[in-house]
């Protein structure tokens, strides 16, 4: 079966805020291509988490939405309503931070029953499923788990009840943001391996917003690249980097000597009708700051700079 990819086209997210207005995803144009793992990476604030909720519907009323989402033929748009109905069903979320997502008062249980739902299971059906579901994520004694309150499991363990619980619908995507954040480097492999086995599980495509560099390139087939609102690079981003940012983004991690990346300013606000980086951009020209640089190369490798590819 072929599965369906997400297309998005033009998609702008604007937060209107007692200070004015913030955009946070800029004119993004991507497409996430069914049965691949992809991996969202860039620094903090870049627009991550919002792309992904975009896509959900999960967005607070004061922010606007404008382009086009679509999930193979169907427009995601049109509908909200259904769109929130894709949740869980089609596309499955696991969200950012355990200890905010799960609710402190309710045990696992309550949890997984909540999502195992929409499948209009009967009572014991249900308890089963969820005690499956908790055994292929690598809990031993379901029952215990099941009985248990989100405190009394330590944070690899409330990630991994996270991801029976965006998968218990069986759904045909996954978006998960940053689901190794705050974990450290063994809970961090044990959560890789579970988002691993999604795929033996059918699970074939995932959108995976990540800081964690080691897991985007052990568990996933493609990387976008973000920088201010902007997917900048798509493709082998972390062997093969084309984009300025990019490099810098790459030259500034630890194991690359902890260059950090340009502070100048040229002195050009952001969301300019240029490129994104251009203000921050060693290499950047005139015409960087005027025109939108171009998709430069093909659907496994692209990036956006007028110099690059
Ligand atoms: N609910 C909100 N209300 C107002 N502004 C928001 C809201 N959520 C996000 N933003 C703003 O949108 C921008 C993008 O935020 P987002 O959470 O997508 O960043 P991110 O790339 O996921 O960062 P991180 O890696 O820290 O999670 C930021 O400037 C942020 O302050
Ligand atoms: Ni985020």
């Amino acid at each position: 079966m072929v599965g369906k990819s997400l297309f998005i086209e033009e998609l702008s997210v604007d937060f209107m805020i007692s200070t004015g207005k913030v955009r946070a995803v800029d004119g993004v144009s991507v497409v996430f291509e069914s049965g691949k793992i992809t991996g969202l990476i860039g620094e903090s604030g870049c627009g991550k988490s919002v792309l992904g909720m975009a896509i959900l519907d999960l967005l607070p009323a004061y922010a606007t939405l404008n382009g086009k989402i679509d999930w193979g033929e169907q427009s995601l748009n049109e509908y909200s309503i259904r769109k929130r109905k894709l949740l869980g069903r089609e596309i499955g979320l696991i969200p950012q931070s355990p200890s905010e997502s799960l609710n402190p008062s309710r045990k696992v249980k309550a949890h997984l029953n909540e999502a195992l739902r929409p499948l209009g299971l009967k009572r014991q059906e249900r308890y089963k499923k969820a005690e499956k579901l908790l055994r292929d994520f690598g809990f031993n004694e379901p029952k215990r788990i099941l009985k248990a309150y989100p405190h009394e499991l330590s944070g690899g363990m409330q990630q991994r009840v996270l991801c029976a619980i965006g998968t218990a619908c069986s759904p045909e995507w996954i978006i998960a943001d940053e689901p190794t954040k705050g974990l450290d480097s063994e809970l961090c492999k044990q959560v890789q391996q579970t988002l691993q086995s999604l795929r033996i599980q059918g699970i074939k495509s995932m959108l995976v917003i990540t800081h964690d560099l080691q897991l985007a390139e052990d568990l996933c087939d493609t990387i976008a690249v973000m920088y201010g609102g902007q997917i900048v690079e798509m493709g082998d981003v972390l062997h093969h980097p084309l984009h300025p940012y990019t490099k810098a983004f790459l030259d500034a991690l630890p194991k690359n000597g902890l260059h950090p990346i340009s502070q100048i300013n040229k002195g050009v606000e952001q969301y300019s009708k240029g490129c994104c980086f251009a203000a921050r951009c060693l290499k950047s020209r005139p015409r960087c700051f005027q025109e939108k640089p171009p998709y430069k190369g093909d659907k496994m490798h692209w990036v956006r700079c007028f110099d690059a590819g």
